[in-house]
């Protein structure tokens, strides 16, 4: 981590996020990024399933049901099975600029133990924007959008090009990706980014 901060609040010089003009409209689905993304793919049978929804500005509320898979303890969900819903609602809000963004960093505060079964009611929003950095934070409830916080993260995602994915994924996926047209499309609707 030399020359890094570890600090996850924005620095000086750190702007408000600005919500794309095409962004979906507030209580639109926003659907998966991948279809075998662990978060949010449709097509991924050990996946999260989270579903998210556009917010007003550059929000979003997001659904997670627990289920038995996802086990830590005994009838609870595992930490990093609740690290990961919260990385995939924060990283679905870099959707709602029109930015590609990878995670760089995440911290995590679990608040109380979620039950199998329980659904995880997570609202997100961005901070702030700082050059490639965007800087966002989350929360997630049990019993309704209005209850006790089970969970909390702030994160740093980091802008990158589509080129990332096709350096480093492994080459079958890649292939696949690049062929299928739900794919093309979305890749296309970050192109628009000016
Ligand atoms: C088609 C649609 C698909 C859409 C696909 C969407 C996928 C979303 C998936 C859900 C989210 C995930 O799980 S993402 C998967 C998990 N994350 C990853 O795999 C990322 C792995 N890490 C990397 O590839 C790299 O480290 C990057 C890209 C994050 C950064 O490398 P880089 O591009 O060379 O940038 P670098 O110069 O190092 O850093 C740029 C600035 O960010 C800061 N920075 C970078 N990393 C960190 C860090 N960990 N902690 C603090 N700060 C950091 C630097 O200090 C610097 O600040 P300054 O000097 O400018 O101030």
């Amino acid at each position: 981590m030399s020359g890094r901060t570890a600090s996850l609040s924005p620095p000086a010089g750190a702007m408000p996020p600005v919500r794309h003009p095409e962004a979906p409209a507030p209580g639109e689905l926003l659907g998966s990024h991948y279809d075998q993304c662990f978060g949010c793919g449709g097509a991924q049978p050990h996946g999260l399933h989270l579903e998210a929804r556009a917010g007003e500005g550059v929000s979003l509320t997001a659904e997670f049901r627990v289920k038995a898979a996802h086990q830590g303890a005994p009838g609870l969900a595992h930490g990093g099975v609740l690290a990961t819903a919260l990385d995939e609602t924060l990283g679905s809000l870099n959707w709602l600029l029109r930015v590609i963004a990878v995670t760089g960093r995440l911290e995590t505060d679990f608040v109380r133990p979620v039950p199998v079964d329980t659904v995880l009611h997570l609202d997100a929003h961005v901070v702030a924007v700082h050059g490639r950095k965007i800087y966002s934070s989350a929360t997630g409830r049990i019993g309704g959008p209005d209850g006790p916080v089970a969970v909390r993260a702030t994160a740093l995602f980091i802008e990158v090009k589509v080129d990332h994915f096709i350096s480093h994924g492994r080459d079958a996926e890649i292939k696949a990706a690049l062929a299928d047209p739900d794919q093309q499309r979305v890749a296309r609707a970050f192109e628009v980014n000016p």
